[in-house]
């Protein structure tokens, strides 16, 4: 049957099939019909979503040891014959798919049953172009040369308005993460626009396909660094298939979790404190601000904080029998018991108050005893009496009960965690463990200890992760936090005590962890290496993967972008190697003082004029963009909205922010404001980092709109 023939035979199958699933399926009460009705469901949207296109890809392949040659469509969604159910599409996420995204055409090994994987051979892969809904074209491939046009015709088209599902083009490198075992954790270091955050969706959508029987196994959580980039990434998961996944940043997740509101201090001063021109003092202060980050987001803190939970949890129990009455005694052996053995399974302060409630029946039991045995004991007409001494037996066991309550601890967690950083022992141990130099140490530790010394001083970012970690022992997590599976997105902004909570949210999650550790441009927090989270965190038992290919930018950004970063090259960490995709060399344009403003509105201007919609213009700090935008509205009556943490909802186009917001986000154009030698110091691998993360943001277009002279970050050498 000739292509087209076939898509409309496909087309008619959805539209009879769909019409079939339209009735099927009703409200109940019963848990295995309603997940039918939610499967059937499903199954109905995703014919729906097919019609438009039922396929992008076709293979021709034959089986090891079989001598029939076989062939298969391949499309977003599955389809099959309901009777039979033979398939008629593949759904790109089904094992022999695996075919199309392998690089290679010989002994591709495929596990359609893990326990017995079969070995194909591949002749042919074919792709279709559909256009609004109509076959145009299709193209077959013997050798993957192919797939690369495919690539770069999808990467030339790409606007950066919302990211994009890629299943008609994932690269066999990206294929291999997609498809990892779900029971293994798991992280990955990829440059720049590797895709990353792409690929961590279709995982989700691959593992919520390979679980899609049991709904109790698709909870899947999402960390992302802010609000902004959550907008951006929200269209993908539904496109690909997968509802109802939590989604949060590391601060609404503190927030949801803690046991109380607790106000953290904005990073906004660190950040100018980073950020601002910097002089010896300055630099002082920075390098203790970050070795104080740095021991509350060590594993040698979390260490001690478990050290200090266990001996704190043994405080809770009294080193006392509780005796009520001489025949209601209770041995601390029996409390001590009952806490650490029958409550295991619970946090501390749930344990301490099951053992209350249970010391409290026992007393109320004892109290009912022993008027019982004094009213016995009573001769006739004494009803007085009984009613009087009965009141005084009551109060009698209540008070000693009472007494002995007082002596059951409670525990507050920010006093516990206060006074665990007053501590100079502490301090001192964990600061040993994490560097020689003396005299950092020294500093850091008194830096320290002042700060928490004082009970009002608000917290910092970097107390969560300790905070999280007491709660989960002392209170417990909520319910509503138990998931399969975690992405963790932009993880280099995390530190490993962080990811550490992340891995005991819920008893058998795994996570995925996807990073750059050279885009890392928060010093005061965060990862330089995955040592630290894969040794410490994971000990050894999370698989470390790299992506190189940069499938973002063209050639020519790529290679600008590295000037920046390659004299602060992360040892071991590559630097990104560019999709061959070339365009237009990057533009350094000079101005002035007096003309930056009429410069820039031209500038904007002249890349609208080329159909660019998505544009961004990078300041080095919040404050400079606040200023530009007072120029542009005084000078020029110009508005430039601007992109700060503040921004609730993101729908794309032209937009002013600091760099730290553009991470993780991508723009037809960016224009990069003044990179001076004053601004962006060629000594400072932050500032270096800053640069590279700002010129990799741009897909096609790349401008720098210099007054001062450039700084030798983005000089050729
Ligand atoms: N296989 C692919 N096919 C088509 N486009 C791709 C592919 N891989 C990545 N891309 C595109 O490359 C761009 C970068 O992807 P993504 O934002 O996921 O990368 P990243 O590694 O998270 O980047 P960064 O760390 O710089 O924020 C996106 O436009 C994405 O659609």
């Amino acid at each position: 049957m000739k292509e087209k023939e076939h898509v409309e035979a496909i087309r008619a199958h959805i539209v009879r099939d769909a019409e079939a699933l339209r009735g099927s399926g009703k409200p109940s009460n019963d848990y295995t019909e309603t997940v039918l009705t939610a499967i059937l469901q499903n199954q109905s949207r995703e014919l729906i979503k097919s019609h438009r296109q039922p396929h992008f890809a076709r293979i021709f392949f034959k089986e090891h040891g079989r001598t029939v040659n076989e062939d298969a469509y391949i499309g977003r969604f599955g389809i099959f014959e309901r009777e039979t159910l033979q398939p008629i599409v593949l759904d790109w996420r089904s094992p022999i798919a695996n075919l199309y995204y392998n690089d290679a055409f010989e002994n591709v090994s495929v596990d359609v049953d893990p326990k017995h994987p079969l070995t194909f051979d591949l002749e042919r892969k074919r792709q279709f172009e559909f256009r609004d809904g109509s076959l145009e074209a299709f193209y077959d491939s013997e050798n993957g040369a192919l797939i690369d046009r495919l690539l770069l015709e999808r990467l030339s088209a790409r606007s950066g308005d919302k990211l994009q599902d890629i299943v008609e083009t994932i690269q066999a490198e990206q294929n291999r993460i997609i498809r990892a075992d779900a029971r293994e954790n798991m992280v990955v270091q990829g440059v720049a626009g590797s895709g990353k955050t792409t690929i961590a969706l279709h995982r989700l959508s691959y593992l919520a396909y390979q679980k899609r029987n049991n709904a109790a196994h698709t909870q899947f959580l999402v960390i992302a660094p802010n609000r902004v980039f959550l907008d951006y990434i929200a269209n993908v998961l539904p496109d690909l298939g997968v509802e109802g996944v939590a989604q949060y940043t590391w601060e609404d997740l503190t927030h949801h979790l803690l046991p109380k509101k607790t106000k953290f201090a904005s990073e906004a001063q660190k950040r100018m404190l980073f950020f601002e021109e910097s002089d010896d003092a300055k630099r002082a202060e920075q390098q203790i601000i970050i070795h104080a980050a740095r021991l509350r987001g060590s594993m040698a803190f979390a260490r001690l904080l478990l050290r200090v939970v266990e001996k704190v949890a043994k405080q809770i129990v009294p080193d006392a029998d509780l005796v009520l009455s001489p025949r209601h005694q209770m041995p601390k052996e029996e409390i001590a018991r009952r806490f650490f053995d029958d409550y295991r399974y619970e946090p501390y302060l749930k344990r301490r108050k099951r053992l209350l409630d249970s010391l409290a029946r026992f007393a109320q039991d004892a109290i009912k005893e022993e008027i019982a045995r004094f009213d016995k004991r009573l001769t006739k007409g004494r009803y007085a009496d009984s009613l009087e001494q009965s009141a005084k037996i009551k109060a009698a066991i209540e008070e000693r009960y009472a007494r002995y309550v007082r002596t059951v601890k409670n525990i507050d967690i920010y006093a516990l965690y206060r006074k665990v950083l007053s501590s100079e022992n502490n301090v001192s141990r964990v600061l040993a463990e994490l560097s020689d130099d003396l005299e950092l140490n020294e500093q850091t530790k008194r830096y320290v200890l002042a700060r928490y010394a004082e009970a009002d001083r608000t917290l910092e970012w970097e107390d969560s992760a300790a905070l999280l970690f007491l709660t989960r022992h002392f209170h417990g997590f909520a319910a509503d936090t138990r998931y399969a599976h975690m992405i963790v997105d932009e993880a280099q902004d995390l530190s490993a005590f962080q990811i550490f909570v992340l891995t005991k949210l819920s008893p058998n999650a795994t996570l995925s962890i996807f990073g750059d550790v050279s885009q890392s441009i928060s010093p005061y927090k965060g990862l330089t290496s995955w040592d630290e989270v894969t040794r410490d965190v994971f000990a050894e038992r999370a698989a470390y993967k790299t992506l190189e290919q940069s499938y973002r930018s063209t050639v020519e950004i790529v290679t600008f972008a590295n000037r920046a970063l390659q004299r602060y090259q992360t040892p071991g960490i590559p630097l990104a190697k560019p999709v061959l995709r070339h365009g237009v060399e990057p533009e350094i344009l000079q101005t002035d003082e007096t003309h930056e403003v009429g410069a820039l509105i031209e500038l904007i201007s002249r890349i609208q004029s080329e159909g660019y919609k998505q544009i961004a213009v990078v300041e080095k700090t919040i404050a400079a963009c606040s200023a530009l935008q007072d120029r542009l509205q005084k000078d020029a009556a110009y508005t430039l909205p601007l992109l700060s943490e503040k921004t609730e909802h993101y729908e794309g186009g032209l937009h002013l922010m600091p760099i730290y917001m553009s991470k993780g986000l991508e723009f037809d154009a960016v224009i990069v404001l003044n990179p001076s030698e004053h601004s962006y110091d060629a000594r400072s691998s932050l500032h270096a980092k800053l640069l590279y993360v700002a010129c990799t943001r741009a897909l096609h277009r790349l401008y720098i709109l210099q007054k001062d002279p450039l700084t030798p970050l983005l000089q050729a050498e």
